[in-house]
């Protein structure tokens, strides 16, 4: 991304501009200060998260990308973390006190995973949105990218986890939202199906697997599309249990319950194929909205793990 930019837009005078994450720019429209992330949205931009560092291999990188005058990168806080009042703007603005805080901010599916409550390691939180994402809290830190396998801090604790491309966007290739839910209904989630899909909507695979060519795997389809979708749903189960056995095998806490959000969390069905190849209570999350997570993260002042 920051070697496009210097590509695309080099003639800029990069010291002057901060790189930033979408939730950066949009916290400091709010703010508005310049310049601040937080330890989730730069975790993936190469910060460490216990010493809330960028590492020399991507300051020294950046300065041979960009000439040595590479753009301001953010300012790394805790998650939840106060950074200051509304501007007077945006409070007269949306009628808020002038004395209303905006914290650090987080992502979405760590936002989903502070929603659900779920504050013990060994308890987890699977989104089913249009991706798979999984999260399961563990007192140890596990990274291995030959598996697409990352940590999050959370206070004290970490969030062991990984994001598969497959998911419900997969489901809506094929199916409405109501079919889905009329398909479901005639699927016996305690049978087996024969079914063995890789559902991907192109290829490329991040997590269990790390593999950006991996192929989509859809055939054969029988006639009748509630087969068709009971293999696609036992396929992401496959996956999902395949995901939560690696952060396992490699040192987070023992897998003890699953908290499920985003718009799958709502098939019943789907659950119980979970539940067989999950081995562990399977439930919908008490607050499926992300939103709600980010508002109790803010609320707390930082994650009380
Ligand atoms: N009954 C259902 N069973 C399984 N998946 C569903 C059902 N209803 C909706 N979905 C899936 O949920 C996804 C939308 O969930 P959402 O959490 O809003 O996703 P996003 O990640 O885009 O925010 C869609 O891709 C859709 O296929
Ligand atoms: O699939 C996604 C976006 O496409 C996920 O939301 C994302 O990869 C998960 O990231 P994080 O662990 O940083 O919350």
């Amino acid at each position: 991304m920051l070697i496009e930019l210097q590509k695309n837009l080099n003639h800029l005078d990069f010291s002057n501009l901060y790189f930033l994450h979408q939730a950066d720019w949009l916290s400091f429209l709010l703010h508005g200060q310049l310049g601040i992330s937080d330890y989730h949205n730069t975790l993936k931009l190469g910060a460490d998260p216990e010493t809330l560092c960028y590492p020399q291999w991507l300051l020294e990188g950046l300065n041979q990308i960009f000439a040595d005058v590479p753009p301001n990168l953010p300012k790394i806080l805790q998650s939840g973390c106060p950074i200051g009042a509304v501007t007077a703007e945006i409070a007269e603005k949306f009628n808020l006190s002038k004395n209303c805080l905006v914290c650090a901010g987080t992502t979405d599916s760590i936002a989903a995973f502070l929603a659900s409550g779920a504050n013990q390691p060994g308890q987890a939180v699977t989104s089913l949105g249009s991706t798979l994402v999984l999260k399961l809290l563990s007192h140890t830190r596990v990274d291995d990218a030959r598996y697409g396998i990352y940590s999050h801090r959370l206070g004290n604790l970490w969030l062991t986890g990984g994001a598969s491309n497959t998911g419900g966007a997969v489901l809506r290739q094929f199916f409405t939202d109501e079919q889905l839910t009329e398909l479901s209904d005639r699927i016996n989630p305690q049978q087996v199906s024969p079914l063995d899909y890789y559902p991907l909507i192109t290829p490329g695979e991040r997590f269990p697997i790390n593999d950006p060519h991996l192929l989509p795997r859809l055939d054969p389809r029988p006639d009748r599309p509630q087969e068709f979708l009971h293999g696609l749903l036992e396929a992401m189960a496959k996956i999902e249990a395949k995901g939560y056995g690696l952060l396992q095998q490699f040192g987070a806490s023992s897998l003890t319950q699953v908290y499920t959000a985003g718009g799958g969390a709502k098939n019943p069905v789907w659950t119980k194929i979970r539940q067989r190849y999950l081995q562990v209570p399977v439930m919908i999350s008490p607050h499926t909205e992300a939103a709600y997570g980010s508002a109790m993260l803010a609320k707390s002042d930082s994650p009380n793990f």
